[in-house]
């Protein structure tokens, strides 16, 4: 089994596990008393390199990398700093995330917020409107086509903004065969968890204008932000290079200074 493959079967479990307890019926009426959803794909349009600056406390390939006792309190920093979206694993057994985290970074700041999970059923759509998210990350790698498409309807029915992650040229048209608006390119395989920085280089080029590109993973610095603007990301998603920093709200201001620099080439649309 590819690590990927456990990942999903863990996430299978919980969500099952988190379904008998509370049933979709149930879930539905708290998303729909929810405050309506923020509009990513606008913040994420906008003008310069953003960045979206994510809470994660563990990786599959690292091992814990920060603890982050509260999560509100680094998400408030990363607003703080400029980020333009704050990215919230609520993954619980590689990840150590939980949706509580994504309650409280909601209850924190006024940005987008991201659902980054493995989203693979309604059920956990659905759970992302109830705690507040504006974003939620589907993987084509981990769903069939017509699933992709299905989750990809039912996140834009809720009013937010499907993040649809690829990590090859197939991939990539299959994100866009489903209607994909924003689309991220790992740069980190999920098979092999091995980080290739010219993975967007290659993929986002054949990209159509009016998508929005994220280069996503292996951000340690603003060179790496450069080098990915340089190759027509509108957003940066930064995870371990700012939870390990001592202050993540200064890491944070330094990629979004280098993000808003006129020395940073942007495309024309
Ligand atoms: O910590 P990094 O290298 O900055 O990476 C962040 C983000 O891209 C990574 O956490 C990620 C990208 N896609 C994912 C899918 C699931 C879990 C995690 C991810």
């Amino acid at each position: 089994m590819s690590v990927l493959e456990e990942i999903l079967a863990g996430v299978r479990e919980d969500v099952a596990a988190r379904q008998a307890r509370v049933p979709l019926e149930a879930l539905k009426e708290t998303a729909a008393a929810a405050p309506p959803a923020l509009d990513a794909y606008a913040a994420l349009r906008s003008p310069g390199v953003g960045v979206i600056a994510e809470v994660k406390r563990s990786s599959p390939s690292k091992g814990q990398l920060a603890e982050i006792p509260d999560p509100a309190e680094l998400a408030k920093e990363y607003a703080d700093g400029g980020a333009r979206c704050i990215s919230v694993l609520t993954e619980g057994r590689w990840f150590g995330g939980s949706l509580d985290d994504l309650a409280a970074v909601r209850a924190a700041v006024n940005v987008p917020v991201l659902r980054k999970d493995f989203v693979v059923s309604s059920y956990q759509v659905h759970e992302a409107r109830a705690y507040g998210a504006d974003l939620v990350l589907l993987i084509v790698a981990a769903l069939e086509q017509n699933t992709l498409t299905g989750l990809l309807e039912r996140v834009e029915s809720l009013g937010m903004t499907a993040l649809v992650e690829v990590h090859t040229e197939a991939e990539a048209d299959r994100a866009l065969a489903a209607g994909a608006k924003v689309i991220g390119v790992n740069a980190r395989n999920l098979a092999t968890l091995e980080v290739d920085r010219s993975v967007f280089e290659r993929i986002a080029p054949g990209l159509p204008n009016n998508v929005v590109k994220i280069a996503e993973s292996g951000v340690r610095g603003p060179h790496d932000l450069i080098r990915y603007a340089a190759a027509g990301a509108d957003a940066v998603l930064v995870g371990e290079g700012l939870v390990t920093q001592k202050s993540p709200r200064e890491a944070v201001a330094e990629l979004v200074t280098a993000g808003s620099h006129p020395a940073t080439p942007r495309p024309v649309r």
